[in-house]
């Protein structure tokens, strides 16, 4: 293969026997997974289930995880929690440009995601959705290869996180980074994600390309049970 076919090709992340265990007890189980460049991933499942774990590893926030093969991931990776993680001591605009120079950057990146006219102000005087648009922007301003999100919506009201969705999508749209989130929310998934998933007993146990085509309630029908919850309650 030609080496500028090869670098167009080459999957963003690859996990090769990722393994990981605290205390003797093994919560990701030799993980093999390739994401594609700009490819937007989602990964679900119960609480505890490793999710976290898998994403601190690819972000190399995880100096103890051991594999028998490799873990590769682009150099410009951004991560976004579910707390926005703002400085309360700077200002927005500072905040978005933390590390970083290029203003002019910064406040385009602001006005992306909603927020232009907010640069000057400090990181208490913003909602709850508005500190993660600016957490978002803070991402962008970085031009990540990789965006890797773990549950940024969590602690949303309901209303805020539908339009977050449509921002998060939009400004994948645009930039196309890879991206991998991190959800409890099979809906949220299926709505933003063009793969979802499933990390069950320390190993993927779903793997689901997603159609837009296809009607939502499928997918969700075939995750709940993936996720072992049956939505009868009669
Ligand atoms: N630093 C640590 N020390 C000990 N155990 C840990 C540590 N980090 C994670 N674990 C354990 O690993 C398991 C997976 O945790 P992780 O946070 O990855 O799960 P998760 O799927 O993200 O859960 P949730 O959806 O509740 O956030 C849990 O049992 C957790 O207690």
């Amino acid at each position: 293969m030609a080496p500028h076919t090869e670098q167009l090709t080459r999957p963003a992340v690859r996990l090769r026997g990722l393994t990981r265990s605290f205390d003797g007890r093994v919560v990701l189980d030799a993980i093999d997974l390739e994401i594609p460049a700009g490819q937007f991933v989602a990964l679900l499942g119960h609480s505890g289930s490793g999710k976290s774990t898998l994403l601190r590893a690819v972000a190399g926030l995880d100096h103890e995880v051991t594999g028998s093969g490799e873990l590769t991931a682009p150099e410009r990776v951004s991560v976004v929690f579910q707390d926005s993680r703002l400085l309360p001591w700077r200002r927005v605009l500072d905040n978005v440009l933390l590390g970083t120079d290029g203003e002019e950057r910064g406040r385009e990146a602001l006005a992306e995601v909603g927020l232009a006219g907010r640069e000057r102000a400090w990181p208490n005087e913003l909602s709850g959705g508005e500190a993660q648009r600016a957490a978002l922007a803070r991402s962008l301003v970085r031009e990540p290869e990789l965006l890797l999100a773990d549950e940024p919506f969590g602690a949303l009201d309901a209303l805020t996180r539908i339009k977050m969705h449509a921002l998060l999508r939009e400004l994948w749209q645009r930039h196309r980074p890879s991206v991998l989130l991190v959800t409890h929310d099979v809906d949220e998934a299926i709505a933003l994600a063009d793969r979802i998933l499933v990390l069950d007993h320390g190993r993927i146990g779903l793997d689901l390309t997603v159609d837009r085509e296809v009607p939502h309630g499928d997918y969700r029908a075939r995750l709940l049970a993936a996720l072992g919850v049956t939505e009868d309650v009669r």
